[in-house]
């Protein structure tokens, strides 16, 4: 009956992960934290066992609780964890347990703004070389701050939603004039999205020391990117159609607090940074990374590889005295590290489709065919050797309309 208490300790989605979802339940879309193969309906668990601040989770979003602040995710979490462990509750968790292969699970957050990094050195570099092979492949800005682009949030997406290939302009290298037409080179990008509660007030910073304190937690991001509308459409203002028609995200946001073990030290940032951008919250994380293209894993990126750290960003971002809002959401950039077998899109791995990639069943590709699936997981260290799953997400690439 209390199987939640036996967990073995490999598994990914045990007590010490608790990531937060949204599940459509008979009752109407709730708040719900994986444990194991099952969401529990942390609403209704409250409810039953007399913990009032629990309503927030009788909704269909996170954004209410995103709103309470790093206090109030705090003591969620020690108060799920007590409640998991304890025999006293065992018939109030048993009856909000949901078998996950019968739910469905949806957008766990409404997304305020969505902003999109570019903190990968490797990927910076990658993309340089073949965007702009005439230039240095690091713009001078590129180590002094972390570039971004402001991306379309109503356009975010939950794991398991159909991307269609998107239309649009593109100039072909050999024509005169651009064409218009279903995109040829639609690509992915591998990326880490950051959850943020705790509005603020325009006009006022977040300094760095306080930057984690409006991360909640992370969830797996695929910056779906047509590369050939990017490349004729980019200059002098940035991504714009070729990125905003799609972006998913998992379904699960791993609390920051379950990532205490997966705490590293940056790779190193030479020159040295702007003192905002300095201090102890400037650190990395550890997060494995598996692109999965028809079946077969193609790259195996490694989320310690960023330049930037996740509190660099978010101060960065702020720092003109631009507000957050709960529910933002921010992704890391591509995560690509040196070696091929971790480049974090398409573009990369396939050298501007100069170098098609061979997949299991030996088909070979260089950008998404229609029908094509991607999945992207990732998981952290957990305490003692555990992990902490981040689950997935999914993609599959349905024709142009
Ligand atoms: O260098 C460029 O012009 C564009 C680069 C990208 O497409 C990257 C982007 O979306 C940011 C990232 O994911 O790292
Ligand atoms: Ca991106
Ligand atoms: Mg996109």
């Amino acid at each position: 009956m209390s199987w939640w208490r036996d967990l073995p300790a490999d598994e990914p989605f045990g007590l010490a992960n608790l990531p937060y979802g949204v599940a459509d339940l008979s009752d109407g879309p709730r708040v719900v934290v994986r444990v194991a193969d099952h969401a529990l309906a942390i609403g209704g668990l409250a409810e039953r066992a007399g913990m009032e601040s629990g309503a927030v989770w009788q909704c269909g979003s996170l954004n209410p609780f995103l709103d309470q602040g790093p206090h109030a995710w705090a003591s969620a979490r020690t108060w799920l964890q007590e409640t998991l462990a304890s025999a006293e509750y065992d018939d109030c968790v048993g009856a909000n347990l949901h078998p996950l292969d019968g739910v469905t699970l949806l957008l766990p957050i409404t997304v305020a703004d969505y902003v999109d990094f570019y903190a990968s050195e490797h990927h910076a570099t990658n993309v340089g070389r073949m965007f702009r092979p005439d230039q240095a492949p690091l713009t001078p800005n590129w180590k002094h701050l972390p570039i971004g682009y402001h991306g379309r949030s109503g356009t975010i997406v939950v794991t398991g939603t159909d991307i269609v290939r998107p239309c649009g302009q593109r100039k072909p290298p050999e024509a005169d004039a651009p064409v218009f037409g279903p995109s040829v080179r639609l690509d992915i990008e591998a990326e880490l999205g950051f959850v943020v509660g705790g509005a603020t007030t325009l006009g006022e910073p977040v300094p760095l020391e306080q930057a984690w304190d409006h991360i909640f937690g992370v969830t797996i991001l695929n910056d779906w990117s047509a590369r050939d509308l990017q490349a004729w459409e980019y200059v002098p203002l940035g991504p714009f159609l070729g990125k905003s028609f799609a972006t998913s995200i998992g379904a699960w946001i791993t609390p920051t607090a379950a990532l205490a073990e997966a705490k590293v030290a940056l790779p190193g940032q030479d020159p040295a940074l702007l003192p905002y951008l300095t201090g102890a919250a400037a650190y990395g994380l550890d997060i494995h990374y598996e692109v999965e293209w028809n079946g077969s894993v193609v790259s195996r990126p490694e989320y310690r590889d960023m330049y930037y750290s996740p509190a660099q960003m978010l101060t960065h971002m702020t720092v003109n005295g631009a507000t957050l809002r709960s529910g933002d959401i921010f992704g890391s950039g591509t995560i690509s590290g040196p070696e091929k077998e971790t480049r974090g899109c398409f573009l990369e791995l396939s050298w501007s489709g100069q170098e098609p990639i061979t997949l299991d069943a030996g088909s070979t590709r260089t950008f998404l065919e229609d029908g094509d699936t991607v999945i992207l997981r990732a998981t952290a260290p957990g305490a003692n050797g555990a992990v902490i799953g981040l689950g997935e997400c999914v993609g599959r690439v349905l024709p142009a309309r």
